[in-house]
């Protein structure tokens, strides 16, 4: 455990502590009343309703008090009501909450800027924009692109997740629930097999990264041409597709193909920026420098910004006016960001994040050779899954992961699960948490494992 979470303080009792059963009476009449006001395409995979969030827990409008393993899909990584934050939040929305930027610009902005220019890889002159949302960060990341090269093709991979608006949904890989009956999608996107060391191997594939490299650039070549394509968008370690960390030099050898081919490299950190896989970047594990990075999540304490920031002579290409949005870079998301930046640096959260991932896969490691059903363990510091198979064989098993999943919560821990095969229990929990609760989830979990296995 880094010193950090000893010094921690936390306005809620961080604590596993159920009243009721799951979902409470109250929460049952929430969920009564969403029925005839919420369209039922918006899905909520935990039947509780929030009342307070503090640290590693989330209390339900019941009393009850849940360990958040999910941290609202790694966005609150400082908490959901980090004290700083929320002061910053108040202080800004007292003297205004939107002028907008492109209207009557304001100093937060330039400040959030300022900083992302500095934390994101690479000591080359950058410029940032920002917007609202990690979808609306991959669209203009790829406009960038496609200006400054001319260029039209873009390059995505399997398993890739990148957003649910139309050119975000091209990108992505899985249909359901993202794409299914939603197109026709934007052209000129095309999809090159990933580097899934654990799936390779099981498919008899050279899992070594460079060879999957050269997998996927033979294809680019053959089925695009180097000199048509504008960028290559990639998630460091891919999300909702499976935390899927490529194998070691998949990703050097993309970034320099497409350096050699004036191709823009947009690293998709969404999920991955801000300290979640124990650095401020999931690039820095392999010295990777984007061209352009896009940014959301974990980027403002849980207020709804998103961020490019890039090569200035890519960014500054663009004609004036080119890029913005009513809301981009609002003013009270820029106060929390600003402050959930300085709680992420005074906390050493990337080194927490290392320590949590440590202390997770070494249980989680260990329980793999006692139960047949996990296929494969892996992450990169507090983003870590679990790949749920039938015992003995690489075959996914998405209703174990269900059934897992459904147990955590019985017991009064929120888990989320992705992959393309729905057989991924994923762990990204606050880096606030403190070891205690850390240690009672991942003791759940575990019991939940033996149990749903047996
Ligand atoms: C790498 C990566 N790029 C882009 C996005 C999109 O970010 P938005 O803020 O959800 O638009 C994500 C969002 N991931 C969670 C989506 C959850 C859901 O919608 O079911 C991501 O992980």
């Amino acid at each position: 455990m880094t010193a950090s979470t000893t010094s921690l303080t936390y306005r809620l009792p961080q604590v596993r502590n159920l009243v009721t059963a799951l979902p409470g009476p109250e929460s049952a009449r929430l969920a009564e009343r969403r029925r005839s006001a919420v369209a039922g395409g918006v899905g909520s995979s935990v039947p509780v309703y929030a009342a307070d969030a503090d640290g590693g827990v989330i209390v339900d409008v019941d009393g009850n008090s849940l360990i958040d393993l999910g941290s609202g899909i790694a966005v609150t990584s400082v908490g959901a009501s980090d004290p700083r934050v929320a002061e910053a939040v108040a202080a800004q929305a007292q003297h205004f909450t939107h002028t907008c930027f492109m209207v009557t610009p304001y100093e937060g902005y330039v400040a959030v800027a300022e900083r992302l220019n500095a934390l994101t890889p690479g000591y080359h002159d950058k410029r940032t924009v920002l917007f609202n949302s990690g979808a609306e960060a991959v669209e203009n990341a790829i406009k960038v692109a496609r200006l400054a090269t001319g260029r039209d093709a873009v390059v995505a991979f399997d398993h890739a997740y990148h957003g649910r608006t139309n050119l975000t949904m091209a990108l992505t890989a899985k249909t359901m629930p993202y794409k299914k009956n939603f197109g026709p999608f934007a052209p000129e996107v095309y999809r090159m097999p990933m580097s899934y060391p654990y799936r390779d191997a099981a498919a008899g594939l050279d899992a070594d990264g460079k060879a999957a490299a050269a997998r996927a650039i033979t294809q680019i070549e053959k089925q695009i041409g180097s000199d048509a394509v504008a960028a290559v968008i990639i998630e460091p370690i891919q999300g909702e597709g499976g935390f899927i960390v490529p194998a070691p030099g998949f990703l050097p050898a993309l970034a320099a193909w497409a350096k050699e081919n004036g191709v823009v490299f947009i690293a998709d950190e969404v999920q991955t920026g801000f300290a979640r896989t124990g650095a401020w970047f999931a690039c820095e594990d392999e010295g990777i420098v984007p061209d352009i990075i896009t940014m959301a999540k974990g980027i403002a304490g849980g207020m709804p910004l998103s961020a490019i920031t890039g090569r200035a002579d890519l960014l500054d290409a663009v004609h004036a006016g080119g890029l913005g949005g009513t809301y981009g870079g609002n003013p009270v998301a820029c106060a929390a960001a600003l402050a959930a930046l300085d709680t992420m640096e005074d906390l050493h959260l990337p080194a927490r994040a290392r320590a949590i991932g440590e202390s997770a896969t070494t249980r989680l490691r260990a329980l793999a050779d006692e139960i047949g059903v996990i296929g494969d363990v892996r992450g990169r510091g507090a983003m870590i899954a679990i790949e749920l198979v039938h015992p003995g064989t690489s075959e996914p098993d998405a209703d174990l992961t269900k059934a897992v999943a459904a147990k955590a919560l019985a017991a009064g821990v929120v888990i989320l699960t992705c992959g393309t095969y729905g057989n991924v229990i994923r762990l990204l929990p606050p880096l606030v948490i403190g070891d205690a609760l850390l240690d009672d989830a991942l003791t759940v979990l575990e019991t939940a494992l033996r149990e749903a296995a047996a």
